[in-house]
């Protein structure tokens, strides 16, 4: 049997941990708190995150990382992205050789702009080909109730991804392969940050088309970036990219989206921050994707607009004329 590790025991790395488990793996789950690793091992719920849930028995909850990491064939990573530097280091040196590091999380490193996958390589050690990404249109609530969803697993070495696309492939979660792991991580971090934009403008009641016009600028401006880092450009015609856009930008369940909305209604950061209960990763990689385009000297003024709106205290009304007035372009400018 396929053993997993599991880290994080929030909203994605446990309904995560249900589909391996699902796909008939043994799943060990790593949780910081014990009250929360009690109520999966002994209620086979996560009431904090997944309420309503039952928990298959092939997952077993631990505060223990060491335990978690015995036997993995796989560790796959579900905490916040601007924690896992910090988290890795503590873990990776628990993790039996040649355990393949699969990352979920949808961010950018602040301060290095480096994506998650660069951050695995730099802090366990280990070559591009023992690192893969799951990323696609899964929000968790709707994939822990078995309905049905896609994915992508990406690695540079494919036999890798079809491994770990065997390992997670169940009934209700159809992953796909894709060695284009920059073009999908771009994918997952920067649909985020449109759909705090999404957001903001449904918070502002704008129309459906104001929506769709972000959604498919966003896709453009995520794909100049990718070009420009060497991504393929059919990756954002994909689940990780027009995928993935459509369902965080479209769904309530979303908390980049439900964010934006927040802000746009009027709440303040600080307000729409304390009612957030859950990791909404645009807020902070907008920032660090704002860098990466700097750093490749491209033009992002959706992304540059969500940081004006989110950290600089500009009003949205204001943003949209600012945006609508931009100099006219050719759909295809660079
Ligand atoms: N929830 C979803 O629908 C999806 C989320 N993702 C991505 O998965 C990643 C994780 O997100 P969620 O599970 O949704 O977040 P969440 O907010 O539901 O859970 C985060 C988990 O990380 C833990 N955590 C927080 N700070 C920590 C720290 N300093 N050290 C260790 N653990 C810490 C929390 O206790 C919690 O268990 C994010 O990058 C997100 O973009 C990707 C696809 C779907
Ligand atoms: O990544 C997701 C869906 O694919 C989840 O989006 P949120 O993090 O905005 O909830």
């Amino acid at each position: 049997m396929t053993r997993c590790a599991v880290y994080g025991t929030g909203s994605w790395g446990t309904a995560f941990a249900m589909v391996l488990a699902d796909a008939g793996c043994e799943v060990s789950l790593w949780g910081r708190r014990p009250a929360l690793v009690d109520a999966v091992n002994n209620g086979r719920t996560n009431p904090d995150y997944l309420p309503g849930v039952e928990l298959p028995a092939s997952v077993r909850a631990t505060t223990d990382p060491a335990e978690a990491a015995r036997g993995a064939e796989f560790a796959v990573l579900a905490v916040p992205a601007q924690t896992l530097r910090g988290n890795l280091a503590e873990w990776a040196p628990l993790l039996p050789d040649g355990t393949v590091l699969v990352s979920l999380m949808k961010g950018v490193e602040l301060g290095t702009a480096k994506r998650m996958s660069e951050v695995i390589e730099e802090v366990a050690k280990v070559p591009a080909e023992q690192v893969a990404v799951l990323t696609g249109p899964n929000l968790a609530k709707e994939v822990a109730a078995r309905q049905p969803a896609t994915a992508v697993v990406a690695c540079a070495d494919e036999e890798v991804a079809r491994r770990f696309q065997t390992a997670c492939h169940t009934a209700y979660f159809r992953p796909y392969t894709n060695t284009d792991v920059v073009g999908c991580e771009l994918g997952g971090a920067v649909k985020n940050v449109i759909a705090l934009a999404v957001g903001i403008a449904t918070g502002m009641g704008l129309g459906d088309n104001a929506k769709a016009s972000l959604i498919t600028r966003g896709l453009a401006e995520t794909t100049r970036l990718g070009l420009a880092m060497g991504a393929d450009a059919h990756t954002f015609a994909g689940l990780a990219g027009m995928g993935d856009l459509v369902a965080t930008c479209s769904s309530p369940l979303s908390r980049n989206n439900t964010f934006g909305t927040n802000l746009g209604r009027g709440m303040s950061l600080e307000e729409t921050i304390a009612v957030t209960k859950q990791t909404a990763e645009g807020v902070k990689s907008c920032e660090s994707v704002l860098d990466l385009a700097r750093r490749h000297g491209v033009d992002m003024p959706l992304t540059e607009t969500v940081v004006e709106i989110v950290h600089e205290g500009k009003q949205p009304m204001a943003a949209l004329k600012d945006l609508m007035a931009r100099s006219a372009k050719s759909e295809r400018h660079r």
